[in-house]
């Protein structure tokens, strides 16, 4: 049995979380996190990590960066691993996650979908091949409920086209504010908040003769539900702090 603790176990993911768990009979959510601190009476719900006792084989985050402090203090002392999935972390958030990892292992990726992964590795090589003639830009689409902007998705993409270049691009997230054309060497993210859109991510390169892009759609939430549950599973198996994310999930699950 696994036994996890859901952190923001109201909201849309944590409810998805929930639903796969309750269909896989290995798995045991023992305590719920979240501001409201109760829930639909499935598992006990707690406002502040350290109210919870107990003890879990892992910990799954869909929440908000606000909760972050109390979730790496309670993980460290508790040695609990967590599956860190919420998005829009600061700069010193990250070096905090990272910091953390130095005593608990924890696994973090702003998006869980096995494909989008795929994905990132189009990106790379098509970046690499093509940097010289095309201009990158990304489109990422949301539903009207979510708070952060650019995707925490669109800027992993970016990154791994980033990884290609000879050269640090800029990210450029407004063009509004300036009247300027386009640097070669920007990577321009785009937002677009509506409806119930779950998530799309397009990446463009565009020369001067050819647009290729390379696009990620989400039909549910339960694509990215049932990779974090695996990810969770993943830090199960393993023992030693430190930071892991899809890429070692995926070397693991190809080696199998
Ligand atoms: N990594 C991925 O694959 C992935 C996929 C979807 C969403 N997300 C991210 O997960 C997060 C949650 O998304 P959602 O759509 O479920 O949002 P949501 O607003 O529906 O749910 C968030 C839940 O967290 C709770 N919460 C907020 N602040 C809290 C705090 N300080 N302490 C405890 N609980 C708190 C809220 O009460 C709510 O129930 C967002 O950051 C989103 O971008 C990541
Ligand atoms: O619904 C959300 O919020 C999502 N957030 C992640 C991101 O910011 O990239 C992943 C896609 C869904």
């Amino acid at each position: 049995m696994l036994r996890l603790i859901l952190s923001g176990c109201n909201g849309r993911m944590g409810r998805a979380v929930a639903a796969i768990c309750a269909a896989q009979p290995d798995l045991e959510i023992v305590a719920g996190f979240d501001l409201l601190g109760t829930g639909d009476g499935s598992f006990p719900v707690y406002s502040s990590p350290a109210q919870f006792q107990g003890t879990a084989d892992a910990l799954i985050d869909f929440s908000s960066p606000a909760a972050l402090p109390a979730l790496l203090d309670f993980c460290t002392s508790r040695k609990v691993p967590a599956v860190l999935a919420t998005t829009g972390y600061s700069p010193e958030q990250l070096e905090a996650i990272d910091r953390a990892a130095e005593k608990v292992p924890l696994f973090r990726s702003a998006n869980m979908s096995l494909g989008v992964n795929v994905v990132m590795e189009l990106v790379r090589r098509a970046a690499a091949a093509l940097w010289e003639s095309c201009d990158i830009e990304i489109v990422e689409k949301h539903h009207n409920k979510k708070v952060d902007a650019p995707s925490g998705t669109a800027l992993m993409l970016a990154d791994a086209a980033a990884s290609s270049l000879p050269y640090q691009p800029d990210y450029v997230y407004d063009r509004h504010s300036v009247r300027k054309a386009r640097d070669r060497k920007e990577i321009g993210i785009s937002a677009v908040r509506g409806g119930g859109i779950v998530g799309e991510h397009d990446v463009i390169f565009a020369g001067d003769h050819e647009v290729i892009q390379i696009s990620h759609s989400a039909m549910s939430r339960e694509v990215f539900a049932s990779g974090a549950v695996s990810a969770a599973r993943f830090l199960a198996t393993v023992q030693a702090p430190g930071l892991y994310s899809m890429t070692q999930l995926v070397q693991q699950t190809v080696s199998d």
